[in-house]
């Protein structure tokens, strides 16, 4: 019986749609900015740490979609640069496709609008903080830029 769960969750995670999602790593001097997600549902992710951002919608670019998604959750405007890597997740409900780019900050101040707290930490700082699963592979890849 628990042979056949095995295969069948297998079989689940390989149908699952890969959700792209674009994530913004804002550099400021040596300092990468962190968000905290809310806590939520989806307990796997409640109130772990992430890079803003979210879904890409249909007929959107990347950059596109990082600029609508920074200004919707923190009213902020940045520059997209580099794309740093993408990774891939699966989650136990959904399946994630990230790709991270390397952003930088534009004038003024970012508003917390859908986030528990924000730090500003330097790449070795980085693993100190509860990621989600997807975004320690992002971790990994920023600390070898
Ligand atoms: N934005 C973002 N999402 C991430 C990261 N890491 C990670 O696993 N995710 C997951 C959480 C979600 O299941 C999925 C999409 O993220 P989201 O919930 O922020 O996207 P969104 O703003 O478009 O979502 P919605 O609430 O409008 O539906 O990607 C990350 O670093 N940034």
């Amino acid at each position: 019986m628990d042979e056949i769960l095995f295969v069948y969750s297998q079989i689940n995670i390989e149908i699952m749609d890969k959700i792209k999602v674009v994530a913004a790593v804002i550099k400021k001097d040596d300092k990468i900015l962190c968000m905290q997600r809310c806590r939520s549902r989806q307990t796997y992710n409640s109130e772990r740490w992430e890079f803003p951002g979210g879904k890409i919608e249909k007929h959107e670019c990347d950059h596109e979609a990082l600029l609508r998604e920074i200004k919707e959750e923190m009213d902020w405007d940045i520059y997209v640069g580099r794309r740093i890597g993408t990774v891939s997740h699966d989650y136990p409900d959904i399946s994630v496709e990230i790709a991270a780019y390397l952003c930088k900050p534009g004038d003024g101040e970012f508003t917390m609008l859908e986030h528990l707290d924000a730090k500003w930490l330097t790449a070795n700082e980085l693993p100190t903080l509860n990621w989600a699963d997807a975004d320690k592979k992002i971790v990994e890849l920023i600390r070898k830029l």
